[in-house]
């Protein structure tokens, strides 16, 4: 939550972070974009998840899935499966979880992936036609497609999977994007996945490892200009 919600302001959006059943609803209505992040999972977050995804559907407002840890255990992928049927936006993934959402035989280690994102392009394209919404699946070159388009975004250093929620921060990135552009959701995440990727490249100069890499990672969110965006970033079909 600490990263996430990190990333997000040096990003320039303002994150709320809520998922009591009392106010999740409340603050769906104040909200921009929900992002439903399954990390924590425990029963009495649950309801809020639900809840606020019924409520930001109700309201037209774009709603985010990380299916984190999809696989793992049988309740996580139960439950993603269940907020899947609520009509995400996009859902966010490394290939692990997206394999495993769209009910493809794999075995996971939890919640990192053990599987390139090429390998859950099908699965991924499998969901989104299913659910008529946006599927990105992480990895070394990130797969963002709404079932018939492919767009790549080849941002990144491989160091980001040894700082823990990098791949949750980026997804709340996809959200704040979708929330400024909510009727081009399948281009809006694969810049966000670019955006994200290039602050840690340009990160990983200074970096002496992953603790050095988070801190470059924010800054670099933070300072990056539209200059360095466009020169930086690598989305293509
Ligand atoms: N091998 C890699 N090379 C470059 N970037 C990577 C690589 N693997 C993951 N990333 C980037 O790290 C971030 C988190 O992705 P990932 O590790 O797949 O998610 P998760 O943390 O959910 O498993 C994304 O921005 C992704 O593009
Ligand atoms: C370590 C851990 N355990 C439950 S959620 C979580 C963080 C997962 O973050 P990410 O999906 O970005 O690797
Ligand atoms: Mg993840």
């Amino acid at each position: 939550m600490d990263i996430m919600a990190n990333v997000l302001l040096a990003a320039g959006a303002s994150p709320a972070m809520a998922h009591s059943i009392a106010e999740v609803e409340d603050f769906v209505g104040i909200a921009s974009a929900v992002l439903i992040n399954v990390g924590t999972l425990s029963d009495d977050w649950v309801g809020g998840m639900k809840l606020a995804a019924k409520k930001a559907v109700e309201l037209g407002k774009p709603w985010v899935l990380d299916p984190v840890g999809c696989g793992a255990t049988p309740y996580r992928t139960q439950i993603c499966a269940a907020l899947l049927r609520l009509k995400p936006t996009v859902v966010r993934g490394n290939a692990s979880e997206i394999l495993a959402l769209a009910g493809a035989s794999h075995t996971t280690k939890g919640v990192d992936s053990t599987a390139a994102a090429t390998e859950a392009l099908e699965a991924g394209m499998q969901i989104a036609q299913e659910h008529g919404c946006i599927v990105a699946i992480s990895g070394a070159e990130d797969l963002v497609t709404d079932g018939s388009r492919v767009l790549r975004a080849a941002n990144g250093v491989p160091m980001l999977q040894q700082i823990t929620a990098t791949g949750c921060s980026v997804t709340a990135v996809v959200a704040a994007f979708v929330s400024q552009f909510p009727q081009q959701p399948l281009e809006a995440a694969a810049h966000a996945l670019s955006y994200f990727g290039l602050a840690a490249e340009l990160g990983a100069a200074d970096a002496k490892g992953p603790g050095s890499l988070r801190v470059g990672l924010l800054d670099n969110l933070w300072t990056m200009s539209e200059q360095q965006l466009l020169v930086g970033a690598k989305v293509h079909d």
